[in-house]
């Protein structure tokens, strides 16, 4: 598992064909997960349910506690409450045999740079101890699209082919569930997209995914998504779902930048006003009290200059709500309020 693997015991070949069957079970259902460093709790009872063939999109502020679950999950740090299986087996007895058909992709490229990108993969392929190494690496190669600089050195790629190879070493060994944690951080929008293409074809041969992101569109790419927050799970299910259930009402409002700013200005804090947020020409304003927000508007919406709708809030909408309700806001143990 991982980029550069632990040394495992061989692994047979499973070969994704097609959606996963749901006689299967979840790929992943946890309950109560909770982890501690010191004395502070980093993950809080957390549950999670992920179906077979599942992109699932894992997202929160900084420091949140997404890394440390995702280890958890495919058996690399010890739950200190919780129980749960990854793959059918169980993520505090089994964690061998989930090390074995997971991919993790850890935040930081972990492959040798001064290897060339077919040596790393050979190199991951011996770890795994893969009885056809070279058919696997040319499929991988393919795959990913690399076969053209399978001579370059991993050191010289630019930052869309490293994550690329990092795939590609991830999925060598065919496992049934990937790991992803900010694949794409730093990455440009053309290599994004390529990148989530494959994610996408991956799972329609059967793979599950589960990937954490700061990226919105990359929440709207998943079919669901898990919001989490000072370590506990906010919100949980598809985009219009965790939209629908923040309960926000939002008016936009279009104008020129010096109008939005003064009336930006007079609206923040004004009752039934939770949040006042500038998108380029547009101003998002959301309260969690549709009539309350709409008396606090009513004066203005006769202002020359700005156009008013009624919309949907966006789903960073829903998560600066979330993230303004989550239990520990202002004073989480990192101190950072920063939404993804
Ligand atoms: N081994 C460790 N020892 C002590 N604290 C740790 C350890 N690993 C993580 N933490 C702390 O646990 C908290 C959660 O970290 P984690 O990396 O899981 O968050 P995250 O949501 O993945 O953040 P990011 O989006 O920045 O990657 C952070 O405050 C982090 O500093």
């Amino acid at each position: 598992m991982s980029a550069v693997p632990s040394p495992v015991s061989p692994v047979s070949p499973v070969s994704p064909s097609g959606p996963a069957p749901a006689s299967l079970g979840p790929a992943v259902s946890v309950r109560g997960l909770t982890k501690r460093f010191g004395p502070r709790v980093v993950v809080n009872g957390f549950s999670l349910d992920v179906a077979r063939g599942e992109i699932h999109g894992f997202l929160g502020p900084n420091g949140s506690g997404k890394t440390t679950t995702l280890r958890m999950l495919c058996g690399l740090l010890h739950p200190d409450g919780g129980q749960g299986t990854c793959l059918g087996h169980d993520i505090v007895k089994d964690s061998w045999a989930i090390k074995r058909q997971v991919g993790y992709m850890t935040q930081r490229f972990s492959l040798y740079e001064d290897l060339t990108i077919r040596e790393n993969l050979e190199f991951v392929a011996r770890l795994h101890a893969l009885p056809d190494r070279r058919q696997r690496v040319a499929q991988a190669l393919d795959r990913l699209g690399l076969a053209g600089r399978r001579t370059q050195l991993a050191g010289t790629l630019s930052g869309g082919w490293k994550q690329r190879l990092a795939l590609a070493a991830c999925i060598l060994h065919n496992p049934k569930l990937l790991l992803l944690d900010e694949p794409t951080a730093g990455v440009d929008p053309k290599a994004r997209r390529e990148f989530w293409n494959e994610i996408h074809q991956l799972a329609a041969d059967g793979m599950t995914v589960l990937v954490s992101t700061h990226y919105m569109d990359e929440a709207e790419r998943c079919h669901r998504i898990a919001y989490m927050a000072y370590g506990h799970l906010l919100a949980q299910g598809t985009v219009d779902e965790v939209v629908a259930a923040s309960g926000l009402s939002t008016w936009h409002v279009e104008g020129a930048g010096a109008t939005l700013n003064r009336l930006a200005l007079a609206l923040e804090g004004r009752p039934g006003v939770a949040m006042v947020a500038p998108f380029g020409a547009t101003l998002h304003v959301s309260g969690p009290d549709g009539p309350a927000l709409d008396q606090a508007v009513f004066q203005y919406q006769d202002q020359p200059g700005l156009a008013w709708r009624r919309d949907h809030p966006t789903l960073e909408d829903a998560f600066i709500h979330l993230m303004a309700r989550a239990p520990d806001s202002g004073q989480g143990p990192q101190g950072k309020g920063g939404v993804s």
